[in-house]
């Protein structure tokens, strides 16, 4: 068996045209939407990151309102930018670019956000919306990484009703809410979340019909630990040798019936939902 390929890529390219005719219908409209961001110092995969995210904006008609900050800026320095964007009407939704530096309290900027504004649905007002509405479509954005999963599979025509997701990782940005979308019951997959104290992952893997590894551990998922014909979602990224390398073993591919491969998968997927979280803000805003 060889896994078919999950094309991020292509996929993304595929909803950016999507946004392109939704984001010159509001342009119709006298409504130009913008993206901002926030990026503290000079981590070289953020700065790629961010320029990227500028970078999709123009492709699809947004505008962008970039800030770059110097690592050594202070957590009071930084509370006063994300006040300039709460307030700053050409800014529709705005991110922070994460990991911040350590000397930086993720939480309380996060929490400082305007949360009409958080175009990456990290705001604990967005998560704990996401934990309180299982039925009712969303009305809040969704941590992009998790929904850019969720459409990345029903795009290629995979259902997941009542399949048991194994998620490997329980990040605050991939791992704990994938799960919460997962079960909502528009999908209505069952979900086991694992992480660095699960004690038997070789059972859970054997017996999962998807695996969403997001644990950052270059290869950790083996090609003779899966169930066969497993769907697999490679997330993790790991730098080996100045190589992005997934969590999950190229050679798994030979036992999966779908993989998304990494690079090419759910990157381009959580790129593509930031710009989807902003047209959908500014469609609200303008209904
Ligand atoms: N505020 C946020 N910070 C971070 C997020 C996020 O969603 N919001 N996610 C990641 C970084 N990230 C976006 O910010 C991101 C990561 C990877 C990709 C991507 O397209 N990767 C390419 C490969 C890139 C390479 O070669 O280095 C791929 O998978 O094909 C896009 C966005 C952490 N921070």
């Amino acid at each position: 068996m060889t896994a078919q390929i999950l094309d991020g890529k292509a996929t993304a390219k595929q909803i950016k045209q999507e946004l392109t005719q939704r984001v010159a219908a509001l342009q119709e409209r006298g409504i130009t939407p913008g993206l901002g961001t926030i990026l503290v110092g000079d981590d070289p995969a953020s700065a790629w990151y961010v320029r990227g995210k500028h970078r999709d904006c123009a492709e699809v008609g947004l505008e962008s309102i970039r800030v770059d900050l110097p690592e050594q800026t202070t957590q009071e320095e930084l509370l006063a930018k994300v006040r300039e964007l709460n307030e700053d009407p050409a800014c529709t939704g705005y991110i922070v670019q994460l990991p911040l530096p350590k000397h930086i309290d993720q939480d309380v900027i996060l929490e400082a956000m305007d949360p009409a504004k958080d175009a990456d649905g990290l705001h604990p007002m967005n998560l704990g919306r996401l934990v309180a509405n299982v039925n009712k479509p969303l009305t809040s954005p969704a941590p992009c990484t998790p929904a850019g999963c969720v459409e990345l599979l029903s795009r290629h025509g995979l259902d997941l009703k009542g399949k048991h997701v194994l998620v490997i990782g329980r990040g605050v940005t991939i791992g704990r809410p994938v799960g919460l979308l997962l079960t909502r019951r528009d999908v209505n997959a069952t979900v086991t979340l694992a992480h660095t104290g699960t004690t038997n992952l070789p059972e859970l893997l054997a017996q999962a019909d998807v695996v969403i590894a997001a644990a950052g551990q270059a290869h950790m998922v083996k090609a003779d630990a899966i169930k066969p014909g497993a769907i697999l979602l490679d997330v993790g990224v790991s730098r080996v040798d100045g190589k992005v390398t997934g969590d999950i073993d190229p050679d798994a591919a030979q036992h999966a019936s779908w993989i998304s491969p990494n690079p090419g998968g759910v990157g381009p997927m959580t790129r593509a939902m930031l710009l989807a979280n902003v047209v959908e803000t500014a469609e609200r805003q303008a209904s």
